[in-house]
């Protein structure tokens, strides 16, 4: 999906290409969703972040079926900025503040695939530990006590943040997922790390899109 100020489009086609899926492109304006099996809401400043990052996304005419979807089985997988959409649009709950040190952070992250029986991370094993890039200044995971304690409970926090928690995230909460498994959102960025050849020089993004695949092959 592309919003007006998406970024990280291209990367993400790239990844679901690599995965060995087909990548269509989609743009917030048109609600026809041309078929596809799943939807990637990337990272990026859409709409310029400006009122929140995420508030104005939310509403582009697209949204209305994506969420519409969603509540249907659709995956929709929501990377930094689309995380942010997400929680904008209620298919995850909480929301995203400010990061506590007031700075953008850009850098390589450890996290703990805590649930891997999403739609988007059936690949991984739970406990598994990856590293992926982090880049962003919205970051900060915030719910109150109750859906916390909700998420926990029923093991929809499916990424924490491991060694240092980079923002101030409650519970170190790097990302989580719907109750069916089908909406995941998370902060750092797993179509960054899929190549061996750049960047961190690690693919453990890649599972993600396979995840994915695999599922959708198989249904
Ligand atoms: N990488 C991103 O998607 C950035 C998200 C958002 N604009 C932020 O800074 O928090």
């Amino acid at each position: 999906m592309t919003f007006p100020g998406t970024l990280d489009d291209r990367d993400t086609q790239r990844a679901v290409r690599l995965a060995g899926a087909e990548a269509v492109p989609l743009w917030h304006r048109d609600k026809d969703l041309k078929q596809v099996d799943a939807v990637v809401l990337p990272g990026g400043f859409s709409y310029g972040d400006y009122l929140r990052a995420g508030a104005i996304s939310r509403f582009s005419p697209v949204m209305e079926t994506v969420i519409e979807q969603a509540r249907a089985g659709m995956p929709v997988l929501g990377i930094c900025n689309g995380f942010q959409v997400l929680t904008e649009t209620h298919l995850l709950p909480g929301a995203m503040l400010r990061n506590n040190h007031l700075h953008f952070i850009c850098r390589d992250q450890k996290l703990r695939v805590e649930n891997a029986n999403t739609s988007w991370t059936a690949e991984y094993e739970a406990g598994q530990e990856i590293s992926i890039p982090l880049k962003n200044i919205d970051g900060r995971y915030v719910a109150d006590e109750r859906t916390l304690d909700m998420l926990e409970a029923e093991g929809r926090v499916a990424f924490r943040y491991l060694d240092t928690n980079p923002n101030g995230s409650l519970r170190d909460i790097a990302g989580i997922t719907n109750e069916a498994g089908n909406v995941v959102g998370l902060m750092p960025h797993p179509e960054h790390a899929v190549e061996p050849l750049i960047g961190s020089g690690r693919t453990d993004g890649l599972g993600f899109f396979t995840s994915i695949l695999k599922k959708l092959v198989n249904a």
